[in-house]
């Protein structure tokens, strides 16, 4: 007879560490030492809180010849993203404190990202340079980027951002009575994107404060997006809407400060939480379809 309270253990599975920054959650897996090459359904499995751990991304930590180490984020869909400002805290935070060093360099696959501990649970991210070219995305064709041709129900004169990652930002009033995911997934999937694009939803609260309320490739509303912030207070400054001075991004459950500069490099801060560590599901191709079976 099996034991079924055992079958939960999974001791064998690999070691992970789950975090979140303001909500938005993350499955970290340091492969440094022992390769990781999840492919696209075991991504899929792992992030799925119904039947994995649950994130909104999975994080792998790998070796790096030039940083302490390459970050590899994976969207639920599989897709290696380029940046992605929380996830970069936080793995951040796990090597500041293995390290005890007060700055780590993480290499993503769009930039060299140098991370410095600013309290217990804070961290500071230099995000790079903030650009606007439509090739950078790519967009599918040659448009003004701080004044988008594009109008879905209320969402227009959108500011499409670089941050390593694709974004557009609207401006709207009274954040909180949107229906954001409804009124963004047409956005991310217009054709003017045709690797989808991270939409962002800001409202100006005053000169130094913005609310932010992300929804993400591969459409997914997230807790908080750092990347998204950085794209919402450049875009915010470049519509001449704030000042050139540090800006507070609430984003529900917390905020982030984000500093740019003149020539548009920006440094977001902000906290990090550990939530539990654990070893992941052992998976194998056609599992969830055997568990679902034999519900
Ligand atoms: N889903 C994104 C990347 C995630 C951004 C992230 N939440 C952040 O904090 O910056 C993509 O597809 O690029």
């Amino acid at each position: 007879m099996t034991e079924p309270w055992s079958g939960i253990f999974c001791a064998e599975g690999r070691p992970f560490v789950k975090m979140h920054g303001l909500r938005n959650h993350f499955v970290i897996v340091d492969a440094r030492r022992d390769h990781y090459a999840p492919g696209k359904a075991e991504i899929a499995h792992v992030c799925d809180v119904r039947v994995g751990v649950g994130g909104d991304q999975l994080l792998v930590v790998e070796p790096s010849d030039a940083a302490d180490a390459r970050l590899r984020i994976l969207n639920i869909d599989g897709r290696e993203v380029g940046a992605c400002g929380n996830a970069t805290r936080c793995v951040a935070w796990l090597l500041l404190e293995e390290t005890g060093a007060d700055a780590v360099t993480i290499e993503t696959r769009a930039a060299m990202l140098r991370c410095t501990r600013q309290g217990p649970r804070e961290v500071s991210v230099e995000m790079g340079r903030i650009e606007h070219d439509w090739r950078k995305f790519p967009l599918a064709r040659e448009v003004d980027t701080l004044d988008l041709p594009l109008a879905h129900g209320p969402l227009a004169h959108g500011v499409a951002s670089w941050v390593g990652n694709p974004h557009v930002t609207f401006f709207v009033q009274d954040l909180p009575a949107l229906d954001v995911a409804a009124l963004a997934r047409p956005v991310l999937t217009d054709p003017l994107f045709p690797e989808q694009v991270n939409v962002g939803l800001g409202e100006i609260l005053g000169p130094t404060r913005i609310r932010l309320q992300a929804y993400e490739r591969p459409g997914i509303l997230t807790g908080a997006c750092g990347t998204g912030a950085c794209a919402a207070v450049r875009a915010a400054q470049l519509r001449g809407l704030i000042g050139s001075g540090p800006v507070r991004v609430e984003m529900g459950a917390g905020a982030v400060t984000i500093e740019v500069d003149a020539q548009g490099s920006a440094v977001m801060t902000g906290p990090v939480a550990t939530c539990f560590r654990g070893r992941l599901p052992l998976y194998a191709e056609g599992r969830d379809e055997r568990a679902d079976d034999r519900n």
